[in-house]
């Protein structure tokens, strides 16, 4: 089929290269011309594992970029893969998405065929139906149901994995309000559905299509906040959390993934996604208490590590490294990324901080320019004389006589992922 896609950041990059290697037409529109520019070349704007060997072999084929939305006119379906960020209250901005909407419908109004718009963004219950379609018929002069559809697909993939995730999901979820609707998505699907061995396709309505991606995070992001609220108790007692939590998740009703005690979850979708999902309740009269707990203990795991650090010593000039400044490991995005968290008080204290990352350093210049960047590990470590570890990038683990390096040898372990050896000061905040 012909596909657009509005948006090419992580989402629309991904699934207009998976979609070009289903056999699929792509084009990905975008208002970022470096983005458009970069993708024309046959190279992923973002770092994601698989993702450059696939644009290379579909771009100037089956894949290519613009940033005019003409090029929507011929192609049978569109996906809306735009930021919908937070606004200051925590609720979600869809500045982007009505953008976009307006500028969907305005092309929609010179094509004669029918379209489907597909949500593919993360957007609260109702903006779909309530939002984006009223907008598309302001604009277009047309009329949902009969002359264009609209429907919900959530993405549920990674970062780090996301061109496996998209290409193997746990389930595909379509959330649509016609028979037309679903046809169109089955058909844009079927390629995906074959290749992933059948995974569960999940009909729906397309409110809870949009539900089912708060929930699907909700749910995450609240088992990683109480097995960080577990295995801060474990510490009280001097019980081992790892085993703890490694034991609890062999139960096949609780499960191991999302069990990963630390320094808690940052990115561009939990921690909006929470916020979002939260002031969305209370707009309607209900307190989600539990998902609010959650928050606020994955806001108070920075802090206990920033207090175990000045339980050793007062920062202000001493030099201290940070490393991993990417949310998670795998991926150059920052956004959210707990290490920003403890840069920032780091520079309110009056340390000198040394930041590595092994691909997010660009990326956070950007948030910190005047802090200092290493190349290496070994290198940040050179005359430090505390070391956060905040990201856990698997070189962190093979770490060893680089410690030497330090001056005063205090690590503290935010991702438990430095071995313990003789001549540190070494604690792990879980
Ligand atoms: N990043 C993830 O891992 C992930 C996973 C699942 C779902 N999501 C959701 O997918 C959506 C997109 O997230 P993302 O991380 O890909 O965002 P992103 O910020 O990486 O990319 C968004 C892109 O949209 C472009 N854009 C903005 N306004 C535009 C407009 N009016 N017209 C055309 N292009 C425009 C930007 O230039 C940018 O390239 C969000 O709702 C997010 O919550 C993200
Ligand atoms: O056991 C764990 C697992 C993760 N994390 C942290 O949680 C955050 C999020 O990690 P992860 O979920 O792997 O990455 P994301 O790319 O943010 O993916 C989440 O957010 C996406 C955007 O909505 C969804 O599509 C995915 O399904 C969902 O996992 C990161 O800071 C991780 O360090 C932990 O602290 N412990």
């Amino acid at each position: 089929m012909e596909l657009s896609i509005i948006g090419s950041g992580y989402v629309g990059t991904t699934i207009a290269a998976c979609f070009a290697d289903l056999g699929h037409d792509v084009v990905n529109v975008d208002i970022d011309e470096d983005i458009v520019d970069s993708l024309n070349a046959g190279h992923a704007p973002i770092h994601e594992p698989g993702l450059d060997e696939l644009v290379e072999a579909h771009a100037g084929d089956r894949l290519r970029a613009t940033t005019d939305y003409d090029a929507i006119l011929d192609t049978d379906a569109t996906f809306l893969a735009l930021p919908t960020p937070s606004n200051d209250d925590g609720s979600i901005d869809l500045g982007a998405m009505k953008a976009a909407a307006t500028s969907l419908g305005e092309t929609l109004a010179q094509k004669d065929d029918t379209h489907l718009v597909v949500t593919k963004s993360t957007v609260v219950p109702t903006t779909t139906v309530e939002v984006i379609g009223p907008r598309i018929e302001e604009a277009s002069g047309k009329t949902v149901g009969e002359e264009f559809d609209i429907a919900m697909n959530p993405e549920f993939l990674r970062e780090g994995t996301a061109v496996e995730d998209f290409l193997s999901p746990d389930k595909i979820v379509l959330g649509a309000q016609s028979e037309r609707a679903y046809e169109q998505l089955d058909e844009i699907f079927a390629p995906l559905v074959e290749r992933a061995g059948d995974p569960p396709v999940v009909k729906t309505g397309i409110s809870e299509a949009e539900m089912i991606k708060y929930a699907n995070n909700a749910f995450l992001a609240s088992k990683i906040s109480l097995a960080n609220d577990l295995a801060n108790i474990c510490k009280e007692f001097g019980v081992d959390s790892e085993e703890v939590l490694d034991a609890i998740g062999l139960d096949s009703r609780i499960g191991s993934a999302f069990l990963g005690a630390g320094l808690g979850w940052g990115g561009s979708c939990f921690p909006k996604d929470t916020a979002a999902i939260i002031a969305a309740a209370r707009s309607r009269g209900y307190e989600p208490r539990l998902l609010q707990a959650a928050v606020d203990v994955n806001d108070e795991q920075p802090k206990r590590m920033l207090e175990l650090l000045e339980d050793r010593f007062d920062p202000e000039g001493k030099r201290v490294a940070v490393l991993g400044l990417s949310f998670k490991p795998g991926t150059d995005d920052v956004r959210s990324s707990r290490a920003i968290l403890l840069i920032d008080h780091l520079l309110d204290a009056g340390a000198d901080v040394v930041g590595y990352d092994p691909v997010a350093t660009e990326n956070m210049r950007v948030h910190f320019p005047n802090i200092d960047y290493a190349t290496s590990a070994a290198d940040a470590l050179v005359d430090a004389d505390a070391a956060l570890v905040a990201t856990d990038w698997d070189e962190f683990a093979a770490l060893d006589a680089q410690f030497d390096e330090m001056r005063e040898k205090v690590v503290i372990d935010g991702r438990r992922i430095v071995t313990r050896r003789d001549g540190l000061d070494y604690e792990s905040l879980v």
